[in-house]
């Protein structure tokens, strides 16, 4: 600690000042150094986020198939018993695991299955039930979403993975959709981040927003918080 004012060991609330980043080496990662700015952060997460998005799209259609099997496995061990349980699904895109047939699966299992809808930027999804054979319509990104279901509050939140961490962080696709939603529902669902295992990053930086899944689903491995 260099700084002038500073006379005794005690330290400091900046020891890494934001504002000397800019002396760092262009090519340097400056999330790999321990501190980094929230800017920096949300800098590495946008090109981190389109390498894994574009690493998942290159999966084989069989490959994917067989993870997204494996997968269904898992779930049917963490949640054992779906019967009279709302549960979160997502409608797959840009190359997520088409879960649609567990979804369908759960739903003769007694469950309710709903899928998210953004209704505002910036704001917490909701949820309205679905089931195979009612209307959809076109939502954010052109994700489907329910046009005639039922608002409801989910028991469970299945959420799709861009990346995730050792600890149980999730990188999602920068919208800060699924936070804003946990952090604001009264009663806390389960949270279970799935994806592939090649998304396994070693950390996401996690930030005072990012709320951990309770549990990450992959092809390889369940791990609990
Ligand atoms: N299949 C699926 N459905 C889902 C999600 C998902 O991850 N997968 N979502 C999970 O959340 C929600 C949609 N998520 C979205 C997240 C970000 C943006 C978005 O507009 N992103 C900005 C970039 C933001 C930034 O980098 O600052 C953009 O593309 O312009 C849109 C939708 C609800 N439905
Ligand atoms: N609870 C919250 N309240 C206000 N802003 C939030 C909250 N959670 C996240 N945000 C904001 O949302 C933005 C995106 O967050 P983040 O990078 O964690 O998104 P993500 O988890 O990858 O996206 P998504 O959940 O939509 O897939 C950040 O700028 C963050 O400040």
């Amino acid at each position: 600690m260099s700084d002038q004012k500073d006379t005794n060991d005690a330290p400091s609330e900046f020891a890494s000042p934001a504002c000397l980043m800019h002396e760092i080496e262009p090519a340097y990662d400056p999330t790999s150094a321990g501190e980094a700015a929230p800017s920096d952060i949300r800098a590495w997460r946008k090109t981190e986020r389109q390498r894994l998005v574009d690493e998942r799209k290159s999966l084989l259609a069989t490959q994917r198939q067989e993870f997204t099997r494996l997968i269904a496995n898992y779930l049917n061990h963490v949640i054992a018993d779906v019967a009279g349980r709302n549960i979160s699904m997502f409608w797959p895109f840009l190359g997520e695991p088409d879960l649609r047939g567990w979804m369908a699966a759960a739903t003769s299992r007694g469950a309710t299955s709903l899928l998210p809808v953004v209704v505002a930027k910036r704001t917490p999804l909701i949820f309205r039930s679905w089931t195979i054979g009612e209307r959809l319509e076109r939502g954010i990104w052109n994700i489907p979403v329910p046009a005639d279901g039922k608002q409801a509050i989910p028991d469970v939140v299945i959420a799709p993975l861009v990346g995730f961490d050792r600890n149980c962080f999730r990188l999602g696709y920068g919208g800060g959709y699924f936070d804003r939603t946990l952090a604001h529902l009264d009663r806390k669902p389960l949270a279970i981040g799935v994806g592939f295992e090649s998304q396994k990053i070693n950390t996401i930086h996690p930030l005072a927003h990012d709320i951990a899944m309770d549990v990450i689903v992959t092809d390889a491995a369940v791990r609990y918080r």
